[in-house]
């Protein structure tokens, strides 16, 4: 492990057991903390260079992402305030649904401080991408550690659209497979917590999918030029020690007729997810 990994402070601002637990193997001297109070929270967070907020309520049977955003947008913006406060410099990572409006807020507070870096503000949909690559080495026969299907967009429904024709190893789809394999992938986390019935949404898979994307963020920090991720940013990242350091747009070009149409499809949902979390933000006080 390099000096400058091992001089990295990670804090995880819920007490999200999973997600601790994964972290952990990450092999990465990180600190998972629970927190009593904003004093204690503003203590823990000077000098972070990753904060991942995973904080707030899961979905229950019938709900959507987005009737989440009345308990989860007030924590993250007061969250999110904090950071700004103690480690305005940090990569943010944020878990908390409805990703489609939490990462804007989280976006609105740092402008509201002053201390907004758009290549440092990350909605993770990494579950996205590794439940395409899983449901594509099932069906494919590949195996799935080869497996990479870019997921783009957001992480609600059809704003999430994985460009199954950029599948690496390059794999053929009928168009019924296409079909069958986008709905899947974009009703996954519905059909978790239909499955849980009531004791809330993907968790292991989630704290596997957080593992990962703060690990690759951690490679980036220690100055590995190649690291990719997918994240609710603007398209691809490549990710470097300050963060996004390239969109790759080439990810948005080529696409299927299928794909272009799914993505314009999804750009006005978007859209409105986003300036709901924006005029939230706009119209309260951010916390001291
Ligand atoms: N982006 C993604 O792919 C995924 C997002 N999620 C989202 O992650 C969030 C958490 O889900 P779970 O971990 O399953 O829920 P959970 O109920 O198991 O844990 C939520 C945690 O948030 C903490 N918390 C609540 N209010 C807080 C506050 N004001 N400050 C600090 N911590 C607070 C609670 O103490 C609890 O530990 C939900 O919004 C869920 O929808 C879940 C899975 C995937
Ligand atoms: O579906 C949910 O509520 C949790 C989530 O975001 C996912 O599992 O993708």
């Amino acid at each position: 492990m390099s000096p400058l990994v091992s001089d990295l402070h990670l804090y995880d601002i819920a007490n999200v057991k999973g997600v601790a637990a994964d972290i952990s193997h990450c092999n990465t001297p990180s600190q998972v903390r629970d927190f009593t109070g904003a004093a204690e929270l503003a203590n823990c967070l000077k000098g972070v260079d990753v904060v991942v907020i995973p904080a707030g309520v899961p979905r229950k049977p019938g709900m959507t992402r987005d009737d989440l955003f009345n308990i989860n947008a007030g924590i993250v913006r007061d969250l999110v305030s904090a950071v700004a406060d103690n480690c305005p410099g940090a990569f943010i990572h944020i878990i908390s649904n409805p990703v489609n409006s939490t990462v804007p807020i989280a976006a609105e507070v740092l402008k509201q401080k002053g201390v907004y870096d758009p290549k440092k503000l990350f909605g993770v949909t990494t579950l996205d991408v590794v439940r395409a690559n899983t449901f594509v080495a099932q069906r494919k026969n590949l195996k799935l550690i080869d497996v990479d299907v870019p997921v783009v967009g957001g992480h609600a429904g059809i704003t999430i659209l994985p460009l199954l024709s950029k599948t690496k190893p390059s794999a053929s789809f009928t168009g019924e497979e296409i079909e069958e394999l986008t709905v899947r992938i974009q009703n996954a986390g519905t059909e978790v917590v239909e499955a849980k019935a009531g004791a809330g949404s993907a968790t292991l898979s989630m704290a596997y999918a957080a593992a990962r994307f703060v690990e690759s963020s951690l490679r980036a920090l220690d100055g590995d030029g190649d690291v990719y991720e997918c994240s609710f940013v603007q398209s691809d990242v490549k990710l470097g020690r300050k963060g996004v350091e390239a969109l790759i747009p080439s990810d948005l070009q080529g696409l299927t007729e299928y794909e272009q149409k799914a993505l314009e499809a999804l750009k006005p949902e978007l859209k409105a997810s986003i300036e709901k979390g924006i005029a939230f933000a706009q119209k309260q006080t951010v916390a001291a």
